[in-house]
């Protein structure tokens, strides 16, 4: 089903001085003193905004959750409907593939919506995602996850979703507000593409943009996202290149229920011991992954490309800042920016099935998942590490000569993604940033993955850029993870400023 809504009204103008932007050109100075001083005017009301959308816990991953995830969705139509957005369609993507619980578990719905539709005008297509991860108090967070708590000591904001990707998202329509408050024609089309599953795959989507590719999506002359973060806490960065992920699940099962240690423990096969075994066979203590045939597919290191990691500013300090720890795997810059970047890893995550509570119970249980991604890189493919993925798998339980019953299965996988920073969208953003924060940013890469940036790129056949908004130590997917108050506000003068230079850009 897909339902439209239109809305039209505009809000009152009032007169206000912004502050004085030397270095932007002539035409556009007076345009950016006014939204920036807006900006500042609306701060309140902007971090407002971002506290009721993270009290809805949308964790995608969760499948009882989904209901939430939903509900932010129609919050998202609602504030697209205040801002006078128009053809607000919320796109339902059918029911998710397996592996799943409820096999008829709807997908959450995708949210488009544009921002004008004039001809001579370029058209810009921003993504976000409103699903977040999941988080729990008892985790270690200092305040509630699902309530925002703004520290005034520490000029933060903290909740999930804070820095991914609520606060991005939303930063882009507060830019819209800005605009018209201070009555400030936007130089562009805008659409917007706001998705609820990024966090478990980007499922459907794919589909979805070569469906629209050629209607709602039909204009897109560029396509911009804001859902990664700056390298380290200081230096803006731009980023154009992501790793990809494939997620795998490996499932042992043996008794029919759980069982009492006591009673049991030492005359039955336990499915955790067998589990602990293959898991511990994909990777070792260095980070180096063990399955025969993966190092082999990664693109050989070139001079060219060693020399752009000459000149990025990055220090061993700032991967210990923002883990808190002495815990890197490599001392130098470049090693552990390459390990981000350009080299695959293998990272366990966890075990669903297994005792994890306080207390001693003496439980040996039945059926354990083990959960474990590998982030991808250039010239991975899929398809072939999956295999090799199973394989080792299948291969190491076989010797173990368990009677239990082992299988590993692909959850879901998004492609790497790197391009040329060279286009006009590159440039107008670096344009922004410098006017903004007054440095030229750096061009990074960046070791997460966002599925769909591939498929927006060959699909609409357009220049995607990364344009992030937090900082490295904001805690994306970890405890406490927040957004600096300077660089929500920051970031939106950055995006405002990188629209009206991309209008003007050739
Ligand atoms: C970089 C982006 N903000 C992000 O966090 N992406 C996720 C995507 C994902 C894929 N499977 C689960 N989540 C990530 O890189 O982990
Ligand atoms: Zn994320
Ligand atoms: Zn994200």
């Amino acid at each position: 089903m897909v339902i439209s809504i239109i809305h039209s009204a505009r809000f009152a103008a009032k007169p206000l001085l912004g502050r004085s932007i030397m270095s932007a050109s002539a035409s556009l100075q007076p345009k950016f003193d006014k939204l920036f001083g807006k900006v500042d005017e609306l701060k309140s009301q902007f971090i407002d905004i971002l506290g009721s959308a993270v009290e809805i816990p949308a964790v995608s991953g969760d499948e009882s959750l989904r209901p939430m995830v939903v509900k932010k969705a129609h919050f998202l139509v609602e504030q697209l409907q205040r801002l006078g957005f128009s053809d607000i369609q919320l796109k339902h993507l059918g029911t998710q593939p397996p592996p799943v619980e409820d096999p008829n578990l709807q997908l959450p719905p995708v949210v488009l919506s544009r921002y004008g539709s004039d001809p001579k005008k370029k058209t810009l297509l921003v993504y976000g995602h409103y699903d977040v991860q999941p988080a729990k108090l008892s985790d270690g967070w200092e305040t509630e996850p699902f309530k925002l708590h703004v520290d005034e000591k520490k000029q933060l904001m903290r909740a999930r979703g804070a820095t991914d990707d609520t606060g991005p998202l939303l930063a882009w329509l507060n830019v819209v507000q800005a605009h018209r408050e201070a009555e400030v024609e936007l130089p562009v089309n805008l659409i917007t593409c706001f998705e609820g599953m990024e966090e478990s795959g980007s499922l459907g989507l794919e589909e979805l943009i070569a469906e629209e590719a050629g209607k709602y999506f039909k204009d897109v002359d560029a396509v911009c996202i804001s859902d990664n973060y700056w390298l380290g806490t200081k230096k803006p960065v731009l980023t154009y290149g992501l790793r990809g992920v494939n997620y795998y699940k490996t499932t042992v099962e043996g008794p029919a229920a759980d069982l009492h240690s006591g009673i049991f423990g030492g005359t039955v096969a336990e499915p955790l011991i067998d589990l602990v075994q293959v898991l511990s066979s994909l990777v070792d203590s260095k980070g180096n992954i063990l399955i025969d045939g993966v190092a082999e597919m990664v693109a050989p290191l070139t001079e060219k490309e060693e020399k752009l990691y000459d000149n990025i500013d990055f220090s061993l300090d700032d991967l210990n800042e923002a883990t808190g720890s002495k815990t890197s795997l490599y001392q130098k810059p470049k090693d552990i920016l390459m390990h981000r970047w350009r080299y695959p890893s293998l990272s366990l995550h966890g075990v669903e099935g297994a005792f994890s509570g306080a207390g001693a119970k003496t439980v040996i249980p039945a059926k354990v998942n083990g959960k474990f991604s590998i982030r991808t890189v250039p010239d991975m493919d899929s398809k072939k590490l999956d295999k090799l993925v199973i394989d080792h798998c299948d291969k190491v339980f076989k010797k173990l000569g368990s009677p239990n019953k082992c299988t590993t299965e692909l959850i879901h996988d998004g492609a790497y993604w790197i391009t040329d920073p060279h286009s006009p969208s590159f440039t107008a953003a670096a344009k922004a940033t410098k006017l903004v924060y007054g440095v030229d940013p750096d061009f990074t890469r960046e070791g997460g993955s966002i599925p769909i940036t591939v498929s927006f790129q060959q699909c609409l056949n357009t220049s995607v850029i990364l344009l992030p908004v937090g900082r490295g130590d904001d805690g994306a997917h970890s405890t406490n993870e927040k957004l600096d108050i300077s660089n929500y506000m920051n970031g939106m003068k950055t995006m405002a400023a990188y629209l009206h230079y991309y209008a003007e850009s050739g």
